[in-house]
């Protein structure tokens, strides 16, 4: 199979689909591998280490879509990509379609087949795909939402562990997932007074087990957020209900309820946020105020630590990926249903029922599709 990886182009995205590692080990089971040129880059793969890999560098993003049958990325495709997919081609990368009308309309229209990282399953539930991701997004929760909660930043100016004699500050995680759990251990680990909500019975047991000298667990209401929301520092949104857009846990008017300069940081943002208020921001421009309380909202976070992230993608993405190469994904679709879980679209029909109930369009079964 022909796969092929072009560079990102979102804003302030320096992750790349494919590491060198990635592309020998295409190439060792006879694919060709198609880069674009400097697409490594940010991640500090230059163009050599992918032809030493056994890959070929072209210098456009439309000689990529062109040639290969498989594109690999990191991100959704931004509007120009989308034009480049046709019909019969397969994507392979994160998508995010519930909240994204316009990404859905598109990539419907193409008639390619498209695989979503984060709707990938595994058999304990698990969602290895978004997993690396949502460590990386996670562990970087507290540390930009600490830097939004200093004074010049617009924040209350709150040191998170506090010092002798001034207590440490007070954080909120909503959610207690992989996102939430990676953010609540960091945020303690900052010295900060943590408190993770989740509404899965078995979720808290495990964490009080595991972290309950660490921080505390309480189930997640809409009484016990408005409550908490109150006293806390800082609230990281950390909910997901795989596939679809994510609930709205603190609406606008629960604003005035918090302390001024609190900080909200919505890690759920990429499927459309947790706080009303919430709006996608870049790593150029990350913070923002409503009513007195700073919110930082950036889709794709784990860009900012771009060689972490590919590395630790590319080791979830890898086996998938050959499969996808070696067998077609048809074949793999069948062999797995793990990875049939991700098919979200395929010529010109919707498969993912979350993102179908979303968006108020027709959904047909991946099942159906595959077995057909
Ligand atoms: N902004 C970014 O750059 C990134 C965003 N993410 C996003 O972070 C979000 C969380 O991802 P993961 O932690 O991997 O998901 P996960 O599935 O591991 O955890 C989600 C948790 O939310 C809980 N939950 C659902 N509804 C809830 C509610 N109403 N109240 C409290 N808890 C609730 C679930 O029980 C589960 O434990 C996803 O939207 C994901 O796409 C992940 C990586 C990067
Ligand atoms: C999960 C995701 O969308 C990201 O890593 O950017
Ligand atoms: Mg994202």
């Amino acid at each position: 199979m022909k796969i092929g990886c072009p560079k990102e182009i979102k804003p302030q995205e320096f992750r790349v689909g494919m590491t060198p590692n990635a592309a020998q080990e295409a190439v060792a089971r006879g694919h060709e591998v198609i880069i674009e040129t400097n697409a490594g880059m940010g991640s500090g793969f230059d163009n050599d280490s992918y032809v030493a890999a056994g890959a070929r560098i072209v210098d456009t993003a439309e000689e990529v879509f062109a040639t290969a049958d498989m594109i690999v990325k990191v991100k959704e495709p931004q509007a120009v990509e989308r034009k480049m997919l046709r019909e019969g081609q397969l994507l392979f990368t994160y998508l995010h379609l519930a909240p994204d009308p316009d990404q859905t309309h598109d990539l419907l229209a193409s008639g390619c087949t498209a695989i979503a990282y984060e709707t990938v399953t595994d058999r304990n539930g698990g969602l290895p795909l978004l997993a690396p991701m949502s460590e990386v997004a996670g562990r970087l929760a507290p540390q930009v939402g600490s830097w939004t909660l200093q004074k010049a930043n617009g924040g209350r100016g709150v040191l998170m562990g506090g010092v002798p004699g001034v207590g440490p500050a007070k954080v909120i995680v909503i959610g207690g997932g992989v996102v939430g759990t990676h953010a609540a251990k960091i945020a303690a680990g900052m010295g900060a007074d943590v408190t993770v909500l989740d509404r899965s019975l078995p979720r808290l047991r495990y964490l009080d087990d595991v972290f309950g000298g660490t921080f505390k667990s309480q189930y997640s209401t809409a009484g016990a957020t408005a409550e908490l929301i109150q006293d806390a520092d800082m609230v990281i949104g950390a909910v997901l209900i795989p596939g679809a857009a994510a609930p709205k846990l603190i609406s606008r008017a629960q604003l005035s309820t918090m302390k001024p300069g609190a900080v909200l940081v919505d890690v759920a943002i990429d499927q459309g946020g947790c706080f009303e208020t919430s709006k996608a921001t870049t790593h150029a421009d990350p913070i923002y105020e409503v009513d007195g309380v700073m919110h930082y909202c950036v889709a794709n976070m784990p860009g900012a630590v771009a060689r972490t992230s590919t590395i630790a993608l590319g080791n979830a993405t890898m086996p998938f990926l050959l499969a996808l190469a070696g067998k077609g994904w048809k074949k793999a679709c069948q062999d797995d249903p793990h990875l049939l879980a991700g098919l979200n679209v395929h010529a010109g029909q919707l498969t993912y029922e979350a993102v179908g109930t979303a968006l108020g369009l027709d959904v047909v079964s991946p099942e159906a599709i595959v077995n057909a």
